[in-house]
This record gives structure tokens, sequence and C-alpha cells, in this order.
């Protein structure tokens, strides 16, 4: 998979190339290209902002220098795009968004910050390849790079030969539409607290019920419109306690 990201802070993204992400593009699983959108300004003082029209406070993130950098990054690799603009209006980046993404070819990330960017662009992309808005959760952050930072990590993990353990997507949170149940490890007690015993029986299908159990518990206290959304049939009748 080929990343491309558009940004005025390329150093926001450095940690793309360190630990998970820098074996991945190591080992030539994920390229990803950093691109100052300031490269594509042609006045002494770089300005990719002007006025929102209509008035209102902040600026808005001019079309024209959007429209020139996105061309050249669009163009500078064959394989075609998927371009991904962060923003707090964005539909819901969830994991099923992320294992969409992790089936593309090719992601191009345009990396907002001020009031956003000219609507105008996203309008004119949309017309040529697909163009998601997507924000990483209700709340406003000040540009749209460490928006990037979380998709990129939730979508490159989910890539084959990325994580040591392949279960180990298989089996996080949300990958069955529930949360993970509480994990545990050595010691057997620590502080007074023991784990709980059935960990420790051997007894595999007891260990899957308990997990499920705990998993059901968890969602159903700390996120009832998970459950709520689940599809009748991934519940059993063990379940329906839950
Ligand atoms: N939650 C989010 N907030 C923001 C703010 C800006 Br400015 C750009 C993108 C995003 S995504």
């Amino acid at each position: 998979m080929r990343i491309d990201v558009v940004t005025i802070f390329p150093g926001y993204l450095a940690p793309l190339r360190e630990s998970l992400l820098g074996r991945a593009a190591d080992a030539g699983l994920i390229e990803v290209a950093l691109h100052d959108l300031r490269s594509w300004t042609h006045d002494v003082h770089q300005t990719v902002d002007d006025a929102p029209y209509g008035g209102g406070p902040g600026m808005v993130m001019r079309p024209q220098v959007w429209g020139e950098a996105l061309d050249a990054v669009i163009a500078s690799d064959s394989r075609p795009p998927r371009l991904v603009v962060p923003a707090p209006a964005g539909r819901s980046f969830t994991q099923a968004t992320a294992r969409a993404y992790a089936t593309e070819q090719r992601l191009v990330f345009a990396c907002g910050r001020y009031e956003g960017i000219d609507q105008r662009v996203v309008d004119h992309y949309s017309r040529q390849f697909p163009v998601d808005e997507v924000s990483i959760g209700d709340y406003v952050l000040v540009g749209g790079e460490a928006a990037v930072l979380v998709i990129v990590e939730a979508v490159a993990r989910l890539l084959p030969g990325v994580l040591g353990n392949p279960r180990s997507a298989a089996e996080d949170s949300f990958s069955d539409g529930l949360l993970e149940g509480p994990a545990y490890t050595r010691p057997e007690v620590w502080r007074g607290q023991a784990v709980p015993e059935v960990l420790r029986s051997g007894n595999h299908g007891a260990i899957a019920r308990w997990r499920r159990d705990r998993a059901l518990e968890r969602t159903a206290k700390r996120r009832p419109d998970l459950l709520a959304a689940l599809p009748e049939d991934r519940l059993d009748a063990a379940d329906q306690a839950f």
C-alpha cells in the first residue's frame, strides 16, 4: 500500500516512520510519502489560507494551493487513490472503515488546518476518485495530522505481515463487534489480586466462555450501542444473559 500525506506540518507525521509502521515500511508493505503543502505556493509568504466568504471566525485553506498539490501528488504514482480528508464534520472512522481502507492500493490524506479546506476541493476530486471526509471522534483537533496518525495505524496493523501475530487483529476489540475483555499475565497474584482461576484451568472451552462473557459484560456496560447494533445471529443462546 502506498500512503501519501499532504500537510503544512510534515514533521508531525514523522512517527509514521517509527516502530510498527517503520518495520512495515522497511519490509515494503507500506510506502509512506510526506508532502509539504507550502511547496505549491507561489508567494513569498507561502500563503495557504484566506478569510472565509460570508464572514465568521478563522481562516479557510485556499483551493488553488490544494488543487496544485493534489494534482501533483496523485499524478506521482499510477495507483488509483482514495482521498481521505480528516474533518470534525466527517463520517465516523470505525474498525469497519479501517478494514475497508486496508484493501486499498493507495490512500492520499489531505490534512486541513484552521477552519478546514475550501469545500470545492473535496467536490472537485469527488468527481474523479472516491473521497471520504472522516472524523476520528466527537471532538475538534487543531488539524488533521493527528487523525492521520490514528487512521494510518489502525489500517496498517490490518495489512498481512505487519503484525507479528495475525490473530491479534482478528481477535481484538471491535473485530467481533464487541469490546475486548480483561487480559492478565504473570505473576499469578499481584498486590493481593489473583488472576481469575478459569484462565489457569487449562479448560479451553470454559476459558472461551468466560472471555466471551467478560466481553459482553464490558460492552453492555461501556458501549450498549455496539451491543444493540449486533446482528441477531451474532449472539448465541448463552449470550442472551446480556
Ligand atoms: N476531529 C477532528 N478535528 C479536526 C480539525 C481539523 Br482543523 C482538521 C481535521 C480534524 S479531524
